[in-house]
């Protein structure tokens, strides 16, 4: 790392506006011009942008702006339910909320020597989400953006006070593609998956990279803690790294389900493909801490991070993942 990076002002490449529908977002700039754009409405990641501006995630140009309703594209959170597996409505609420800032993060790990802009969203239930789901968590999501322009997703979910609790989680993660038949994913061969098409039924990958020339809705369950994503014709590669996020999602809708969305245009299957770390098959269970608790973190991940959250009243539950897009 360059001296520049040394002194570069994560606060000052942290700015905060309003979106033309009113609620909050902050854009998240790199030294050297990728930028990240965070909504207060979902937590969701709403764009992420290379130092020569491309846009890589995918939003339709038919995305309703208008909270509750997720927006389609960028990075819905799922949580604390994924899919229809449970009582709650579709993929949890997370995605819903107004998320607050937390104007006070602990700060990244001085041990961390890459530039990295950052911001912290906090989401706690309201007395309504309590009604149909009645635990206590908390969740802290860090959206932040290194020197070279990844994208990590730190998701801290606490239970305060709780009787124990379970959820799934994914990361809804749009990637934006040249035309999705030029498109395959490594690292997912050989692997079980569930597959949403055929209620849930379990099936085993061959062994090829996976292509698409169909609607896919699969879980990969039990997957390596890197995947890529190969984008031929872009000369693209996504490279998603996470951990504690066993499962993968691979989704796209294809012609018949993409003129059945409302917000989604008829051929933007083409252009997308959703591939989310996610934990679906096992769900969490966390379990309360007790008061003051010292619990610590021992893993310490390549891009820092983690040391400052050390002590909680209940153990800490992280759920990460890191998008690094790649030239080859
Ligand atoms: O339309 P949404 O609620 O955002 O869900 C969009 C898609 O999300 C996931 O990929 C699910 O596996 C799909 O079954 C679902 O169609």
């Amino acid at each position: 790392m360059g001296h520049s990076a040394a002194v570069w002002d994560y606060r000052a490449a942290t700015e905060i506006t309003k979106d033309w529908n009113g609620v909050d977002k902050i854009v998240l700039r790199s030294p050297r011009g990728a930028s990240a754009r965070v909504s207060l409405h979902g937590g969701q990641v709403t764009s992420w942008r290379n130092e020569q501006g491309e846009e890589l995630l995918f939003t339709s140009s038919k995305a309703i702006f208008k909270p509750p309703k997720a927006v389609r594209g960028g990075i819905p959170i799922c949580f604390p339910q994924f899919g229809n597996c449970g009582s709650l409505e579709q993929h949890g609420f997370a995605r819903n909320k107004i998320w607050t800032i937390d104007e006070n993060p602990p700060p990244l790990s001085p041990n961390d020597s890459h530039a990295k802009s950052f911001i912290d969203l906090l989401l706690k239930p309201s007395e309504e989400d309590l009604k149909c789901w009645p635990h206590s968590f908390e969740f802290r999501l860090r959206v932040s953006l290194a020197a070279d322009g990844s994208l990590a997703l730190i998701s801290r979910i606490r239970n305060v006070n709780g009787k124990p609790f379970s959820f799934s989680f994914a990361y809804h993660t749009y990637l934006s593609v040249s035309d999705i038949s030029e498109v395959r994913i490594e690292g997912l061969e050989t692997l079980d998956y569930l597959d949403n098409l055929c209620q849930k039924e379990r099936f085993t990958e061959q062994g090829d990279a996976i292509t698409f020339e169909s609607e896919v809705d699969r879980v990969y369950l039990s997957t390596p803690n890197v995947v890529a994503v190969l984008d031929h014709e872009r000369k693209r590669t996504y490279v998603i790294r996470k951990d504690g996020l066993p499962d993968v999602v691979v989704w796209n809708p294809w012609e018949k389900k993409s003129k059945s969305m409302v917000d989604f245009g008829d051929d933007e299957y083409k252009q997308m493909l959703c591939v989310d770390g996610a934990v679906i098959e096992k769900p969490v269970t966390l379990k309360p801490g007790k008061a003051k608790s010292t619990y610590s973190e021992k893993k310490t991940m390549p891009n820092g991070c983690l040391e400052e959250f050390l002590l909680f009243t209940s153990p800490p539950f992280y759920l990460k993942q890191w998008v690094v897009k790649k030239i080859f």
